[in-house]
Formats: structure tokens, sequence, C-alpha cells
């Protein structure tokens, strides 16, 4: 019988972890496809303990798998944008498939790989990219694709995730939590893409390519990470009945879409905010379907590697399709793409949480009342935490208001000379279907 033949660049966490699953289940994985798939030649650096590479060909040069003329599918797990780009775009003018976990590379790069797949007749499949292994946007794409998608919010960085959640239950500080989900395989080589929502913009730029079927248009997205989020934060949400999740939301509001990914008080209540630690949850809402929940380990060794290894049992099966028959690269025909506009920042409306430090004298907090209400921001809730070095904490949270009214009266408000110019506003989201 004829086997899959398959080359891996890249063999750290995720790298090993493919390594692993598709020997472990390599029986099985032949009965799903119909031939064993083969890992042939793996381009790597140096070696990795974690995974047994004995029988497989080793280069250093990670060109030589991409252009090596025995595989089918070329599985780009390196990492980074220039050299993976390359090393991708030679695969695919050399014929190969292609599997990525690579988020950057897709929401950055994608349109012109998805040209250069189609120019050359080739695939491209990217499901480890996003959420890690909850097969979400085979689920976007293909699942749910009966309906009009109206929003999805999701929690869809892992490392990020995982720090609010100690955060919040243990205490503990950002950067011991951070070098934490570093030693265990979480976190992007440069961890400030997962801290500053770098990493769940490039996510959320795919899973709106998919939803709404629209290109991929990473520098629209509004992007703002936890890195501002303190435990007084933390703990004057949960007084109010919140917790503070990082999201990634887009949303089709008939005059454009949102794309953004901020830190997001949601209530206590909802689905989403039990999320915790390295887990991921996406929320779909769709027109038919209703709302629907996707949970899962979004990232780690095994559960990405559970999904390349799903995608190259789809090339694997594919390899014996007509190129025109397989489903497009983003669900919907490069053809048909929208050009549907992307809101800024200014125009999405949200109810908001607001924090500020004030001297404590009369007269602060009626300036700084007056001035939300001429921005047309009203106060739904307000408390005054204890004095804290001379001066007063204010949290409160507002009804819904336009981003550009708050930006407006925040700028005012911080220039007041009684009021702390660092004022954190966290968006409320409620979530409901
Ligand atoms: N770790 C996760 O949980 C996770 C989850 C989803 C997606 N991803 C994505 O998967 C990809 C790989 O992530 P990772 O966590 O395995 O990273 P990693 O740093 O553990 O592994 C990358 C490996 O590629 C090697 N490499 C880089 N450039 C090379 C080159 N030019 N030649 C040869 N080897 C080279 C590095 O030496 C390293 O061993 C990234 O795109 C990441 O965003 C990771
Ligand atoms: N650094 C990413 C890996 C998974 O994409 C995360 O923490 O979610
Ligand atoms: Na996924």
């Amino acid at each position: 019988m004829k086997s899959v033949k398959v080359g891996i660049a890249g063999l750290g966490t995720v790298g090993s972890g493919t390594v692993n699953v598709l020997k472990r289940n390599a029986r099985d994985i032949a009965r799903r496809v119909g031939c064993p798939i083969e890992i042939t030649h793996i381009g790597a650096r140096r070696d990795n303990a974690a995974c047994d590479t004995s029988d497989i060909r080793l280069s250093r040069d990670i060109f030589a798998v991409a252009t090596d003329p025995d595989i089918d599918i070329l599985v780009e797990l390196i990492g980074g944008i220039d050299t993976a780009r390359e090393l991708v775009l030679t695969a695919i003018r050399n014929g190969k498939h292609v599997v990525t976990a690579n988020k950057a590379l897709i929401a950055e790069h994608g349109n012109e790989i998805f040209q250069a797949a189609q120019d050359n007749g080739v695939d491209v499949a990217f499901e480890a990219s996003v959420a890690g292994g909850i097969p979400i946007l085979k689920s976007l794409g293909e699942g749910l694709a009966a309906n009009h998608v109206n929003w999805l919010a999701g929690i869809i960085n892992g490392t990020g995730n995982f720090i609010l959640t100690e955060m919040e239950e243990g205490g503990r500080a950002f950067d011991d939590v951070l070098a934490e989900a570093q030693q265990l395989g979480y976190a992007e080589a440069d961890p400030t893409f997962d801290v500053e929502g770098i990493d769940a913009a490039h996510k959320l730029t795919i899973l709106a390519s998919i939803a709404f079927g629209i290109p991929l248009q990473y520098s629209k997205v509004y992007t703002e990470g936890i890195s501002r989020i303190t435990i007084e934060d933390v703990a004057s949400a949960a007084h109010f009945g919140y917790r503070i999740k990082h999201l990634g939301i887009a949303k089709d509001t008939g005059n454009g879409i949102e794309l953004r990914v901020h830190p997001t008080l949601i209530p206590k209540e909802t689905m989403l905010s039990a999320v915790n630690g390295v887990m991921n949850a996406i929320m779909i809402d769709g027109d038919a379907v209703g709302p629907t929940l996707f949970y899962g380990a979004g990232a780690g060794a095994e559960p990405t590697a559970s999904a390349v290894v799903a995608d190259i049992i789809e090339l694997g099966r594919a390899l014996t399709v007509d190129y025109d028959e397989r489903v497009p690269y983003l669900g919907f025909h490069t053809d048909q793409m929208s050009d549907e506009p992307i809101l800024t920042i200014d125009d999405v409306s949200c109810s908001f949480y607001l924090r500020l430090h004030v001297q404590d004298k009369t007269g602060v907090l009626a300036d700084v009342t007056r001035i939300l209400s001429d921005n047309n921001v009203s106060i739904d809730a307000l408390v005054q935490r204890d004095v804290d070095q001379g001066l007063v904490p204010i949290v409160m949270m507002t009804h819904v208001v336009r981003e550009g009214d708050m930006s407006a009266a925040l700028a005012k408000i911080g220039a007041l000379e009684s009021v702390n110019s660092d004022i954190m506003r966290i968006r409320v989201e409620m979530l409901d279907a």
C-alpha cells in the first residue's frame, strides 16, 4: 500500500508532540486515511529527547525538507514569521501541501500564502494555529457553515488565561506565573505576544475571516493585553459580580465588523467565566444554531499536536481528491470575499469598568461625574475604596456607551489636577445570546 510522506520543520514543543502522536496512533491513523502516514524527514537544529526520531532522516537545514522530492506534506513548526514564510512558500512552489500551527504567519501573510497555494494546486491547513487542540476552524468553516455568524467571543490565549486564573485564585505575582507558563511550553518564543494580546489578535484575525468570509486583516484588530491588570482590578470586578477574562471578539454589527482583543469583565455566571488555566473556549452565535461553546486545551505539546495531526490526516485523504473539490482555505471561495468594513474601536459600544485614583478632597467626585455625563456616559454603580497613600480609589460600572465618548471623557478626567492620570478602563460584555 502507498503511504503519505510527511516532512516536519522544527522539533520543539509542538514538533515533538506531533512525532509522538503520529507514532503512537499510527495504526488507527492508517485506518482513518486508508494508508499509513510516515514521517520521512525532519529539519531541526538539534535532537529533542522528548521524542524518538532514530528511524527518521534528520537535516539541520529545514529548506532541505521543504524541497525534498519524496515528501507530500510539509509541517511547519518553527514559529516566527520571516523564515517560516520563506519555508512555506518554498514548499508550496515545490508542490507540497502545508500544515502549520503558526498563527502569526497565517494572520500576517495568509492572503499571500493562499494565493501561492492556489497557483500551485496545493492545500494549506492551520487548525492548530487557533485555540490549540479545539477543532474550531473546522467547526466554524464546515460544521457551522449553514449559519450567518452574528458574533464570536473567545478566550484564545492559554498563557494569558493561565496568568489571570493564577492571579485570581492563587494571588500569585504576574511574572512568577508567566515564568511557569514558559516552562510548561505554553508561551510564545517572545512572551510579550501572549501578555500584550498580539497572539490573540493573530488568532482572532483567522477566526473572523472564516466566520465572515473577509480577507485576513490583522492590522485592523484593536489589541490590548493583560499586563496592566492588577490584583485590585480582579477584586473590584468580583465585588460587582464579574471576572476579568482576556477575550477576542468579532461581531457583525450590520454596519461593519468589530475586531477587538482586550481584557473584559464578564458576569461570573457565564460559561466563559468558568474557563480557567491554559484552557481556551470560544462562543459562536449563529443565526440558525444559536449560541455554541467550544472548550479545550489551547496550548501544550499534545493538545496542539492533536490539531496538527488531524490536518495531516485530512490532507492525506485529500491527496486522492481533485483540487477544486476541497474546502476553500478560509471556508469561503477565494473570489467571494466580502469587503465589509472593519469598525474602529471608537465606534464600538459597551459598558465599562473604570478604576481611578483621586485626591481625598471635596468636589473631585462631582467633577468626574459631571465630565462623564457631559460626554454621554452614565454610571450604573460606584464604590469608593479605602484611602491608599493619600489617594481614594474609585471603581465604577457604566451603562452602555460609545467608546469614542468614553475616551473623550477619560482624557478630560485624566487631565484634572486632582485625578491620577493612570485610569484603568475594562470593557464589559454580558455575552447574552
Ligand atoms: N506551544 C504551544 O502550545 C503552541 C500551540 C499552538 C501553536 N503553537 C505554534 O507552534 C509553533 C511552534 O511552537 P513551539 O511551542 O513548538 O515552539 P518551540 O520554540 O518549542 O519550537 C520551535 C523549534 O523550531 C526550531 N527552529 C526555529 N527556527 C529554526 C530553523 N531556522 N531551523 C531549524 N529549526 C528551527 C527551534 O530550535 C525550536 O526547536 C509556533 O508557531 C507557535 O506559535 C504553539
Ligand atoms: N502561546 C499560545 C500557544 C497556543 O497558541 C497560547 O498561550 O495560547
Ligand atoms: Na484549533
